[in-house]
């Protein structure tokens, strides 16, 4: 904020493991600057992130970057355009989700980046672990003059728990992904020639699509259904994501006797 005030246009990093509060610290720094008049823009590198912030938006569409990016790239704002106007007068940008965009990205513009890295990594097509690590911001010469923020505390298991029970197994859980995201579980290979990459998943983690077990999880998402179905607000907070297309429907079954128990008649 000091930052900002003061016109010192330094450029941050905020880094965090999933659950830390980035998102929450955004929202926070976003809503306090436009509360003094201030222009922050909002973007993130996908745009499912992108809706979870105030007037966020994709960072390529926002700023007009070229879909294939390189050293030479520039983002295509005209002069005199509004989007220049508006640039002029903003005084952060926050960009969530940095490590999963290019760096060129970045060093067409200049903000306040924030994310994890041990989430998506950019998308290399045909490249490896050199070259998806050459694309990352931490190879940009930007990132020697980063300022780096760390979160530390997993907010989400506190904020989402509702007893003891469910905080132990909130924490059993964010460990593991954690030990997974730092590479600290055992991998293997599937064959000889790919890499090696594939680790097992514990049985106590896994919820099959057709199990008893799953049940409760479409419950607990889509309590209300039947009632609300019609409504926007209600479906676009919900989700449940199966790691495979085949996966979803035998999950959709599931809410079909909820619809059947409630027949209703609709006129076309
Ligand atoms: N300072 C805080 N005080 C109270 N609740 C908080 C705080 N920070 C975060 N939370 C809550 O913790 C949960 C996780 O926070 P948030 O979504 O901001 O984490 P994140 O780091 O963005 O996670 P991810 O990387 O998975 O997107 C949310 O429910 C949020 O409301």
């Amino acid at each position: 904020m000091g930052s900002v005030e003061h016109g010192l246009g330094r450029f941050f990093f905020l880094y965090g493991h999933g659950g830390t509060g980035k998102t929450y610290l955004y929202n926070t720094i976003i809503a306090k600057l436009r509360s003094q008049h201030k222009i922050a823009l909002v973007v993130a590198s996908s745009g499912i992130a992108a809706t979870l912030l105030p007037d966020g938006s994709t960072g390529h569409s926002r700023f007009k970057i070229p879909i294939d990016v390189d050293a030479s790239s520039t983002c295509k704002v005209k002069k005199g355009t509004h989007l220049a106007e508006l640039l002029q007068q903003t005084s952060l940008i926050v960009w969530d989700e940095a490590p999963m965009t290019h760096r060129f990205c970045f060093e067409a513009l200049n903000s306040l980046l924030g994310g994890d890295f041990r989430q998506i990594l950019p998308v290399i097509p045909g490249g490896g672990r050199e070259e998806t690590l050459n694309a990352s911001i931490i190879r940009s010469p930007l990132w020697a003059h980063c300022n780096l923020l760390c979160l530390q505390e997993n907010m989400r298991i506190n904020s989402d728990a509702v007893n003891q029970e469910a905080i132990f197994n909130g924490m059993t859980f964010a460990q593991w992904v954690l030990t997974v995201g730092n590479g600290l579980l055992p991998v293997r290979s599937l064959d000889e020639n790919s890499e090696r990459s594939w680790t097992t998943i514990p049985h106590y983690l896994i919820l099959p699509p057709n199990g008893t077990s799953i049940q409760p999880v479409v419950d607990f998402v889509f309590h209300g259904l039947v009632d609300f179905y019609r409504s926007v607000s209600y479906l676009k907070n919900r989700a449940i994501i199966t790691p495979q297309m085949k996966q979803c429907l035998p999950l959709m079954m599931l809410f079909f006797p909820t619809f059947l128990r409630n027949p209703r008649t609709t006129t076309t």
